[in-house]
């Protein structure tokens, strides 16, 4: 007979991670960044996990639908969004513009309630793999591939955080020009195998950027090679890039800011583009697809809403030959697993899907998800495959409790004034 599977008890846990000095268009990345674990008790004593963003305003949707879950069963996904639907978000969480500090593009209440949403599906599906001996592909229709590809995900960075800023030692030094980049290309490689490589952008005036492209395509010919600026560019200079980076880029991710903007790019080169930035809800999608503005969607199961939805929107690409692949901020194995779990499901999945995970030192798995030849195995156990390290669970969830809020909320522009006092969150177009 299959466990009890009413929901009886939901924890949640705020943790701060370690995050290294990565440079972006709007700033640098905090030396923590807050991330939100969830756990879904069963009466028949199974619990599932799953991971979604730690800032304040998700905390505060996720404590109320927390609450909505007792005595539901973990079976029971498909109601999951529309119990989330009655969860009032407080409106000035939403402007309706581009969410500058989280380079995931607009922010409505339906995506933040989505991002919440994401993680109670990721846990109730791997509470429900546990109980039935199936692994979470399984119970998405079953994998279509043993491994997933990830892409190197090559940041600009510095060797450490700001003087006089706590924050953890990486060894991974300065990358703040081609040969930087290079360097650190190869150390991917090297430890995880990657095979394709994609530099976040948006950082130094592009020319600085082409020449890192271009420096990578000589140390790894042949290999593809994506450049994501998150909408730091004008169309003109998009174009630009377009010319000079042609015959090395697999393709250019949301070099300007919005539908209108990505079809002209589109319609004047032969470089197919993708977003994380455009298509972000199903709401965007028709104005993009019909203007044929992209030609990559980078999913994320975390604003989406969760594992089954991914599958949609996967199927909706599908269905328009637009290509599909996947997005990532900063996640720790949790996630990583479910992304995989999902990306085995997917079938046509032509590009290496994003992680930042080779630059999270830390984790709250009892065994680290490992990249081998760039892929990641699809996990066969059951649930998501992973394990609760209860000890770092407590750990980076005290380093939460002691920090008093400065760190709660991720602030990229915020983060770089600490070296630069001056620095303000970019206009867009930058260049
Ligand atoms: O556009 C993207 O790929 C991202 O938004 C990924 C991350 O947000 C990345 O840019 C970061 O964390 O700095
Ligand atoms: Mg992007």
């Amino acid at each position: 007979m299959t466990a009890d599977l009413t929901i009886t008890d939901v924890r949640l846990t705020p943790i701060l991670v370690a995050d290294p000095p990565l440079l972006n268009t709007q700033g640098v990345h905090q030396p923590y960044t807050p991330r939100l674990i969830v756990e879904v008790v069963t009466a028949g004593g199974i619990t599932g996990v799953g991971e979604t963003y730690g800032d304040t305003r998700y905390l505060e949707l996720a404590r109320p639908f927390a609450d909505r879950l007792i005595g539901r069963r973990a079976s029971e996904l498909n109601g999951l969004a529309l119990l989330a639907h009655e969860m009032a978000v407080d409106g000035s969480q939403v402007p309706g513009r581009v969410d500058a500090g989280g380079l995931r593009g607009v922010r409505t209440a339906d995506k933040l309630r989505l991002s919440v949403v994401s993680a109670f599906e990721v846990a109730c599906l791997d509470a429900l793999g546990r109980a039935l001996g199936l692994p979470v592909h399984a119970l998405l229709g079953g994998k279509v591939r043993d491994a997933v590809e990830y892409s190197a995900y090559l940041f600009y960075k510095w060797a450490g955080h700001p003087e006089g800023v706590p924050g953890e030692k990486d060894d991974s030094g300065a990358a703040l020009d081609p040969a930087g980049v290079v360097e650190q290309a190869r150390r991917f490689t090297e430890r995880y195998g990657f095979t394709s490589f994609k530099l976040k952008g948006g950082v130094f005036p592009p020319d600085e950027e082409i020449a890192a492209v271009r420096a990578l395509a000589e140390a790894f010919p042949g290999h593809p090679l994506r450049l994501d600026p998150n909408g730091a560019w004008s169309v003109e200079t998009s174009l630009r890039v377009a010319r000079e980076l042609g015959d090395v880029l697999e393709y250019l991710e949301d070099p300007v800011l919005g539908t209108p903007a990505m079809a002209e790019v589109a319609a004047r080169t032969e470089v197919p583009l993708a977003t994380n930035m455009c298509v972000t809800t199903f709401a965007e999608i028709k104005e993009a697809f019909t203007k044929d503005a992209v030609q990559v969607v980078l999913g994320d199961h975390h604003y989406w809403g969760g594992l089954r939805i991914t599958q949609q929107l996967a199927a909706i690409c599908r269905a328009f030959g637009v290509g599909v692949s996947m997005h990532s901020n900063t996640h720790l194995g949790i996630s990583l697993a479910a992304m995989t779990h999902v990306a085995a499901t997917v079938p046509g999945l032509h590009h290496a899907c994003d992680s930042h995970y080779p630059w999270q030192s830390e984790d709250v798995l009892t065994e680290r998800l490992a990249f081998e030849g760039g892929r990641i195995t699809v996990p066969d156990g059951p649930g998501l495959g992973v394990e609760l390290d209860r000890d770092r669970l407590r750990l980076l969830h005290r380093r939460w409790l002691d920090d008093d809020g400065a760190l709660r909320e991720r602030d990229d522009a915020a983060a770089m004034r600490a070296a630069d006092p001056e620095w303000i969150t970019p206009r867009m177009p930058r260049w």
